[in-house]
């Protein structure tokens, strides 16, 4: 195989697809631009988000688990990824353990492969301080007014999954302004790091409908810190029970929380679509 081409896996988690590399047993220079020229749905394999797999910094971890939207952009975390992930180190033999403990560049998050072929992750805990978000805001609230660029205004909920994100809650996600609002809360100011933006339509206390306009991406098929995310917000608002069944575009994902400090744990598929090779960065 010429050096300067890569295997790689295409996977996808209820819709949410990926491009999966072995940076263990290949040598694998990232550019923001190489990024986009694989991401593109045309011009190359197409992707929302590329997963670098990488060996640990401190030994009792197993792996590290890098992250990378289709824009160029390498963030902190992505749900459905990690249920990919876990799956394509144990296809792929990097691992003989079916419970994993994977770092992030926010923490250390858990995947389990389920014998149903489900993959569960433990997340971690949300986190809500502005800080921590990061969100421009003179106090921590459960609720913020944020006034668009087109003079409306919404109501979110802020969140961090390690990665941040804004929920607001609609009466049909279907007809939510998802397009339209999506772009103006991801790039607003008031989010120095961008911002995932959530629309939960709430059917029962223990179900959801939800899309994602995602940070770096757009709008996906699935979003599974987005799920996380508007889980909590919703429990934080008094509206849900946990578990939560969060129905994505894409399909189902089922979301435990039992408040405070406590990790937010997710279950769901994941799936190998194909293997093939692509062209490497060039140095
Ligand atoms: N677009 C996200 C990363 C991917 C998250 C999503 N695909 C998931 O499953 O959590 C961000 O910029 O924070």
């Amino acid at each position: 195989m010429a050096t300067n081409t890569l295997s790689f896996t295409k996977m996808q988690g209820l819709g949410n697809d990926f491009v999966v590399l072995d940076g263990i047993n290949q040598q694998i220079t990232i550019t923001p631009e190489w990024l986009r020229q694989i991401g593109d749905r045309r011009f190359g394999v197409g992707f929302d988000q590329l997963l670098l797999v990488e060996k640990p910094d401190h030994p009792e971890h197993d792996f590290k688990y890098r992250i990378f939207n289709c824009d160029g952009s390498e963030v902190e975390q992505c749900g459905n990824g990690a249920r990919c992930f876990a799956r394509f180190v144990v296809d792929k033999g990097l691992t003989n353990k079916s419970r994993l403990l994977v770092e992030t560049a926010k923490g250390v998050i858990e995947p389990e492969l389920g014998a149903d072929g489900l993959v569960t992750v433990n997340m971690g805990a949300p986190r809500f301080l502005p800080e921590e978000i990061p969100f421009i805001a003179s106090t921590n609230e459960v609720l913020y007014e944020l006034a668009l660029s087109t003079g409306e205004n919404v109501t979110i909920s802020t969140v961090s999954m390690g990665n941040p994100h804004a929920v607001t809650v609609v009466t049909d996600v279907e007809t939510a302004p998802v397009e339209s609002f999506g772009p103006l809360i991801e790039k607003h100011e008031r989010f120095p790091e961008k911002v995932n933006a959530g629309f939960m339509q709430v059917v029962s206390r223990q179900e959801i409908n939800l899309r994602v306009f995602e940070r770096g991406a757009g709008e996906t098929l699935a979003c599974g810190t987005g799920a996380c995310a508007a889980v909590v917000a919703g429990i934080r608002q008094g509206l849900l029970a946990s578990p939560v069944l969060v129905n994505a575009r894409g399909g189902q994902l089922s979301i435990a929380w039992n408040g405070d400090n406590q990790p937010v744990m997710m279950t769901g598929p994941a799936v190998t679509v194909f293997e093939g090779m692509l062209p490497a960065a060039s140095k």
